[in-house]
């Protein structure tokens, strides 16, 4: 790739790779380390508690929902083990999280998530995410970690997501059935035809999703202004050399950049279910780029809540922005007029000075 620095990077390991020995976590460790010394905040994403619990409970190589979700409950404690192992030696503490499909569909549920994945990095942690695969029911299952760490990338505001897999990229044909089939560098655009040769994975082999799932995360991580790099994991340093181009991998571009992705998210995509009207102070200040404090907001309107759209107005009610609301409706109203500074007072407890953060918010 070599294109400008990472900035936020998120990493998915197969499980192929996670429990397919050669001491890949440590090789990985020692890759996270150097990166995080050159400034990239690295987000893994790692499968590998199905096969593993599935082993350690002698259930058989294809399990039931029921005895695959049992074996995710046994793998993922040995999963962060071998993870702590890994990172101890490079001084980098480890933290996991479990997903569910509405933790990153939920508005709500993904300001926490994105809120602690912040924190997390701050602390100079490595935040490690699993599907919460065993409680997860249908309809809350994202079912692979390929999609589940597109979503990752979007909600953490990632600008490259890699997948990390026992293969170096897309091919014309899945190679291990088709020795003609060529490697694709570079896809500028997922074009029906290109998802068409993507298959599925081996049957027998502890992946899920093969080729397809990846193409499908590409596509998420691509609207959301997210590069995908798709390679191998193995020998030494395989994100570095992914990362400078050394190593061969697939690239699937991205539309734009996370933040004007998130932008068009809030201004096209979102409904509004609330508004708070503001004084001409405000909207001059608003127009300088600043953030909705609640000393220039005259009033609000709707039922809201944390992370609900809602429409910024002018003194004689026209839509000047839209934006995220850090505060419930009935916070917000008890803030009204009232100095950011003075929040934690009035509510017993601060989110920040902001009732709309200028990340959040698009002009009109
Ligand atoms: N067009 C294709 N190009 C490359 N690999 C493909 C293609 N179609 C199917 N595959 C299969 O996808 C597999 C990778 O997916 P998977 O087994 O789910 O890995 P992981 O566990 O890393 O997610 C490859 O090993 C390969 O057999
Ligand atoms: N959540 C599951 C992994 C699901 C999955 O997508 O697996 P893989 O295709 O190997 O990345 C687990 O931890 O076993």
């Amino acid at each position: 790739m070599a294109g400008p620095p990472v900035r936020r990077l998120v990493v998915k390991l197969g499980s192929a790779l996670v429990t397919g020995g050669e001491g890949f976590p440590e090789r990985l460790a020692a890759d996270v380390a150097a990166l995080r010394a050159q400034g990239t905040e690295v987000i893994l994403v790692s499968s590998g508690a199905v096969a593993l619990g599935r082993d350690l409970l002698g259930l058989p190589k294809s399990p039931r929902l029921d005895q695959k979700q049992a074996a995710a409950a046994a793998g993922q404690p040995l999963l962060m083990q071998a993870w702590g192992q890994a990172f101890a030696p490079v001084g980098l503490v480890t933290a996991q999280l479990l997903l569910t499909a509405n933790d990153t569909e939920d508005r709500r549920a993904y300001l926490n998530a994105r809120g602690t994945l912040a924190a997390l990095l701050a602390a100079g942690a490595v935040p490690i995410i699993n599907e919460n695969d065993s409680t997860a029911t249908a309809e809350l299952r994202v079912g692979d970690n390929d999609r589940l760490s597109a979503r990752v990338a979007q909600l953490a505001g990632a600008d490259t997501l890699v997948l990390l897999s026992d293969i170096d990229g897309l091919y014309t044909a899945d190679p291990r059935r088709d020795p003609a089939a060529e490697h694709l560098p570079h896809v500028a655009e997922l074009t029906p035809d290109i998802l068409a040769l993507a298959g599925d994975t081996d049957a027998a082999g502890p992946g899920t999703g093969g080729m397809r799932t990846k193409l499908e995360a590409a596509q998420i991580a691509a609207a959301a202004g997210c590069v995908t790099l798709i390679g191998s994991g193995a020998g030494e340093r395989p994100l570095a050399r992914l990362i400078a181009g050394d190593a061969r991998h697939t690239a699937i571009a991205a539309h734009g950049s996370p933040a004007s992705a998130y932008k068009a998210w809030i201004a096209g995509t979102l409904k509004p279910v609330g508004s708070l009207r503001i004084d001409a102070g405000a909207a001059a200040a608003l127009a300088r780029g600043s953030s909705l404090l609640p000393a220039g907001v005259t009033a609000v309107e709707g039922r809201f809540g944390r992370g609900d759209c809602l429409v910024v107005l002018s003194p004689d009610g026209r839509e000047l922005a839209r934006g995220l609301a850090r505060y419930d409706a009935d916070e917000a109203v008890r803030l009204v007029g009232k100095r950011g500074s003075a929040i934690a007072e009035i509510l017993g407890y601060s989110r920040g000075d902001a009732l709309i953060h200028r990340d959040d918010m698009v002009l009109r």
